[in-house]
């Protein structure tokens, strides 16, 4: 250890100091290898036409702005509001440096209600979202899980007819090129997934052995192993699929934008917001957008159609900026109205995120030296432990009875080396809990590694909103999470982390000695360890997000309790789409990047048929 910071001692020619200096150069330099060329970024004239607008360069929008140039007689503008990805972000392990940098994440914070999260700081739960090409797409830990056939059979049940199970299945097969080889070998698994799609599929690259013991524990536990959880339909235990191949993130922006940049038809402008969807107040059409970009003001115009992919936040403030939500909202806030749509900014659903450590006596500290030989080994094969997500690469999906077929809970897995340097920054920055809570936590963790259950509740009763707190398009909206507020998730959520806790009494967990520890907050700290109203406390206080905000736009027949048709398109205006994230009527069954991966697909294909084109594609 002393070498790092001192001359050696022992006499040199020159000739050894010479080879490690070189091959440490040598390392360096392939740090390049991992970045990429800019994005060209388009230069517009002031009322330039173009066919479509795609507001929104995120999972969503990539896809739209890709599938819909593939149409050489169509112009394509892309709008997006941040700036090309850094190199972090292709680095898998490093997604947690892109947050809450403003430059690269929105930062969101939801609004504390005096109930729940006082356990954080500022009483709200922290919510990033990607601000940059690839949107969220870049920013996320990508876990590829597509999520369960009665997800989308309630989306077709409620009247959304374009979206029955085989569509939404075939258009995750459109977008997917699986990639792990030796799961290809079994024909389940081939024939479930797509092989020619943008979107590359595989699986991370290593992980550090701890992940199959937990695995066996879950399997004990009575959530079977299986062998791929998408073709198990997300019920059971197993290794994640992943955005993710060779060790580099694949983001929308490399599966579907790099591809085509060179089209002539496509132009994409970065670092610029758009503040308006312009709309023709007699006949309720959309023609073009207004956007800021530095300090320039464009109208930017389109012909057919406006297509808004700006995610669950920032879709729903869009409309409500442009005169489409709630009557009473938008004349509070001084915005004339232009369709009264109830519905916009309503109906958010997110999965929580309730992280519950059991500490055991393994695994043991790492070393210094272990952590920087992985960075060497990251720049010569892309293996270690900058090849995956950071989190451990396995997922459990279980239910309340043991026969379902319909996952009502799910489980991440955080594995800490005792003496952790990650933990702090988890706890206190990315959870953003009070030093109250990550204090003794972080004490514990200098004997005991620790195995925190990030647990999330599949399929919550409770809605939240968005709002706008004024007419200026650069104030950020209020969040209201509103996070257990029907009773049966909270019923419910207990129930859930009960059935996980008993881990510690499976053979694994008994031979490294494991405890389910205590998280301290005041309120909570009368009540018994693991006990219904214990959790209770602690899901009220401490819950935070695993950034899956979907539903402020949802899709349906009706326009009095929803925002777009079954075709995307914005009740009660003309060439006027929302295609993201917030279309989702109700959450899915999982991580939401490969569903809103197929609502791109499934939208872009609505686009195309509505416009009835037949024309010679792109190649
Ligand atoms: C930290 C994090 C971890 C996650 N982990 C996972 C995971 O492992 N697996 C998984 O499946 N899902 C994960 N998710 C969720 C998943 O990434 C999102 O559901 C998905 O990316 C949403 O896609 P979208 O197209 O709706 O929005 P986004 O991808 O967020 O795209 C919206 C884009 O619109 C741009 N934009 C917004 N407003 C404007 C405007 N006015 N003008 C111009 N541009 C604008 C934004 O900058 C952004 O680029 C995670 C999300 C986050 C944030």
């Amino acid at each position: 250890m002393q070498c790092y910071n001192s001359t050696c001692l022992t006499p040199s020619t020159g000739a050894a100091p010479q080879i490690f200096a070189s091959a440490l150069q040598f390392f360096a330099a392939t740090q390049c290898l991992v970045s990429e060329k800019r994005v060209p970024d388009a230069d517009v004239r002031n009322l330039e036409k173009f066919d479509f607008i795609v507001v929104g360069a995120g999972t969503a929008g990539s896809i739209l702005a890709n599938r819909l140039s593939a149409v050489n007689n169509w112009s394509v503008l892309l709008i997006e509001a941040g700036d090309d990805e850094p190199v972090e972000a292709k680095i898998p392990a490093l997604n947690s440096a892109l947050m809450k940098n403003k430059y690269y994440d929105w930062f969101y914070q939801t609004a504390p209600n005096g109930r729940n999260n006082l356990a954080n700081k500022n009483e709200s739960v922290f919510w990033p979202r990607g601000k940059l090409l690839g949107g969220s797409s870049n920013l996320n830990a990508m876990i590829y899980i597509q999520g369960n056939d009665a997800d989308f059979k309630n989306w077709y049940d409620a009247g959304n007819k374009e979206w029955s199970v085989e569509e939404v299945r075939r258009c995750f097969r459109k977008a997917e090129s699986f990639q792990d080889m030796k799961a290809l070998e079994n024909p389940e698994i081939s024939n479930h997934y797509g092989h020619d799609g943008p979107l590359v599929i595989n699986t991370f690259n290593g992980t550090f052995g701890y992940s199959e013991m937990v695995l066996c524990a879950w399997d004990e536990l009575g959530i079977k192993n299986v062998e791929d959880l998408n073709v198990a339909n997300v019920m059971g235990s197993g290794i994640m699929r992943a955005t993710a191949a060779g060790g580099i993130r694949q983001s929308h922006n490399r599966a579907y934008l790099y591809p085509a940049v060179h089209r002539k038809n496509l132009k994409i402008m970065k670092n610029s917001f758009v503040t308006k969807i312009l709309i023709k107040n007699l006949s309720k059409t959309a023609y073009g957008v207004e956007v800021r970009k530095k300090s320039r003001k464009y109208k930017l115009l389109a012909t057919k159609e406006v297509i808004i992919s700006a995610g669950a936040i920032n879709s729903p403030q869009l409309l409500m900026l442009s005169g489409i939500g709630s009557r009473e909202h938008l004349r509070a806030k001084g915005i004339s109205v232009l369709v009264d749509s109830p519905m916009v900014g309503q109906n958010l659903q997110d999965h929580i995120l309730l992280p519950f450590p059991i500490y055991g006596n393994e695994p043991g500290e790492r070393g210094v030296a272990d952590e920087q030989f992985d960075a060497i080994r990251y720049l010569y094969n892309r293996t270690g432990y900058l090849a995956e997500n950071r989190i451990a690469n396995i997922l459990a999906f279980y239910s309340e009875n043991k026969n379902a077929t319909y996952p009502d809970f799910q489980s991440h897995l955080h594995i800490l080396w005792k003496n952790s340097s990650a933990l702090r920054n988890l706890l206190g920055n990315i959870y953003s809990y009070k030093d109250q809570v990550v204090n003794p936590i972080v004490k514990m963790n200098q004997k005991h590694a620790i195995y925190f259950h990030a647990f999330n509740l599949l399929h919550p009763f409770s809605r939240g909103n968005i709002s706008l707190v004024s007419n200026d398009p650069y104030d950020y909206p209020l969040i209201h999470n509103n996070y257990f507020s029907d009773p049966r998730d909270l019923e419910s959520a207990v129930t859930g982390i009960k059935m996980l806790t008993r881990v510690v009494d499976t053979s694994y967990f008994r031979s490294i000695k494991a405890f389910l520890g205590r998280m301290e907050w005041p309120a909570c700290d009368v009540y018994e360890l693991d006990s219904r109203d214990y959790w209770k406390c602690i899901c009220i206080n401490m819950a935070v997000t695993i950034y899956h905000p979907v539903g402020t736009c949802m899709m349906g027949p009706d326009p009095q309790t929803s925002v777009v048709s079954s075709r995307l398109k914005v009740h009660g205006v003309n060439n006027l789409r929302v295609i993201d994230a917030s279309i989702m009527p109700t959450i899915t069954s999982g991580n939401t990047n490969a569903p809103v991966t197929a609502i791109g697909e499934r939208g872009a294909e609505l686009v195309i048929e509505d416009h009835m084109i037949v024309t010679s594609m792109n190649t």
